[in-house]
């Protein structure tokens, strides 16, 4: 079973809307009566347009069978009677969770039971199915006192990508009104809309070529059939790219101070995110240290020496424009001194030139490894989230020439561009490890991939 059906089962007939996401409730409701008559309209269009004998393009849809054509032409469809279809094409644009989940929960048990329990009582069962898309046997249990935890992390994942989740849905829906067959240029077109979208070049391709076969295979007319081919395609391809990907911090194994390096462009949310977790780390009562690795631009030391007195942590620094391996030695050599559990890297975004960078960044990790053999446990690679296909670049030049371990997506609350989650996985090949939803201390969560794709994609998952 592909990601995309473990999620509709883990989820399915889920009031994934939460009581005080009324505004996005309210668009979501605009947006579905907009859509709801858009698809009317055009399938109005669209049998005036059969009658006009459009043809459908030559190509892979040219089908020589006539069972094909009539299954690439999305012409002759009439505008279809039942809610719950016309629900589900429009959902893929905003928030129409909670007419889907409200119609299966008529059609299933009993609605006053549905209407009473709403957000609170699915939204834990929802968790519980979560957990046990990756560990079965835990989740079984997992149903008492985590589940409030769980819910709250389900929805700030939920919450974190809405704006994702309305643009893609609404490029989503904007390019399938246009389209009355699906012929090459729609395909086409296709591959525009979800490089727009943020999946990645190359994840488009593919999803697009699996897609001319799939679309046919599966005899989809409706645009909500091909609106859920092309979303299960792209959580499925997330699923198995996905396969092994371990999104956990690792520490140190044998008692001496844990390092973590954060690398990454300036402006990305490296400082930011360090004291959110030093934070984290704190409030667990670790000992924590920070090292004020840029000393290249102005501030940045001051910058997080003020996090640090924030969350109550020693920062260790340098003189302005001094060697930012001094201080790393003096910070990894304190720790050691301190038997510290913890130290957390800042490093410059920028210097003269990238070779220079990358040189520093190289003597940075060479200078920790001669004093703690196994540190550094983790070089995490800061992206600004709000930049989409830009973050994907810089990922791809840094990790020509450093070994990221793993990634930090922040700003994510902010963001229309989740979607690059789908294509650092599928062309990266680097676990997200952590995401920043917010500038606050409490602002930062571990990376739950299914979650994430869960909040990506939930109106079309929840059926
Ligand atoms: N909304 C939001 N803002 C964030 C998040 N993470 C960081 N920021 C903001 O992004 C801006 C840049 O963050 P920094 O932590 O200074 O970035 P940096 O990578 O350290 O940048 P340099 O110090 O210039 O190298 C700040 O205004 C942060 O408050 C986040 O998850 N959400």
């Amino acid at each position: 079973m592909g990601l995309f059906d473990r999620l509709r089962k883990a989820f399915g007939g889920q009031p994934a809307e939460q009581p005080e996401e009324t505004s996005a409730s309210a668009s979501a409701s605009t947006a579905l009566a907009e859509s709801t008559a858009a698809a009317s309209a055009s399938a109005a269009d669209s049998t005036s347009a059969a009658a006009a004998s459009i043809p459908v393009e030559s190509g892979s849809t040219a089908a020589p069978a006539a069972p094909m054509d009539e299954a690439v032409s999305m012409a002759a469809e009439p505008a279809p009677a039942s809610v719950p279809d016309q629900a589900v094409a429009a959902s893929v644009q905003s928030a129409s969770a909670s007419a889907v989940a409200a119609a299966s929960a008529a059609a299933s048990e009993s609605a006053a039971q549905a209407a009473a329990t709403a957000a609170s009582a699915s939204l834990s069962a929802a968790a519980a199915e979560s957990a046990s898309l990756s560990e079965a046997a835990a989740a079984t249990e997992n149903t008492g006192s985590e589940a409030p935890a769980e819910d709250a992390s389900l929805a700030r994942y939920d919450k974190g990508l809405a704006k994702s989740r309305t643009s893609f849905g609404d490029r989503l829906n904007h390019f399938l009104a246009r389209f009355r067959s699906v012929d090459d240029a729609f395909f086409d077109e296709l591959e525009e809309t979800l490089i727009e979208g943020d999946v990645g070049f190359e994840t488009a391709l593919k999803i697009t070529d699996e897609l001319r076969d799939e679309v046919k295979l599966r005899n989809a007319k409706k645009k909500s059939d091909v609106a859920e081919v092309i979303v299960e395609k792209m959580v499925d391809l997330y699923g198995e790219e996905g396969a092994g990907e371990d999104n956990s911090l690792h520490f140190s194994t044998d008692g001496t101070p844990t390092v973590f390096l954060f690398v990454g462009v300036n402006g990305a949310g490296k400082t930011t995110t360090i004291g959110k977790l030093a934070h984290r780390y704190q409030e667990q009562g670790k000992h924590v240290l920070l090292a004020a690795g840029d000393t290249f631009r102005a501030g940045a030391t001051e910058q997080l020496v003020e996090w640090g007195r924030r969350v109550n942590v020693p920062v260790v620094t340098g003189p302005a424009e001094s060697d930012p391996a001094a201080v790393v030695y003096d910070a990894v050599h304190r720790a050691k001194e301190e038997n510290a559990d913890i130290v957390l890297v800042d490093t410059a975004g920028r210097l003269q030139n990238k070779v220079n960078l990358m040189n520093e960044l190289a003597k940075i990790k060479r200078v920790i490894t001669r004093e703690l053999p196994e540190a550094p446990q983790e070089v995490l690679l800061v992206l600004d989230g709000t930049t989409g296909q830009n973050a994907l670049s810089q990922a791809k030049e840094f990790t020509k020439t450093t070994n990221v371990t793993g990634i930090v997506l922040t700003k994510l609350d902010g963001s229309a561009k989740g979607g690059i989650v789908l294509a650092i996985r599928n062309e990266l090949h680097l676990p997200v490890k952590l995401v920043g939803l917010g500038e606050k201390m409490d602002d930062l969560a571990d990376f739950d991939p299914n979650k994430f794709v869960y909040g990506l994609f939930k109106e079309l998952i929840v059926r």
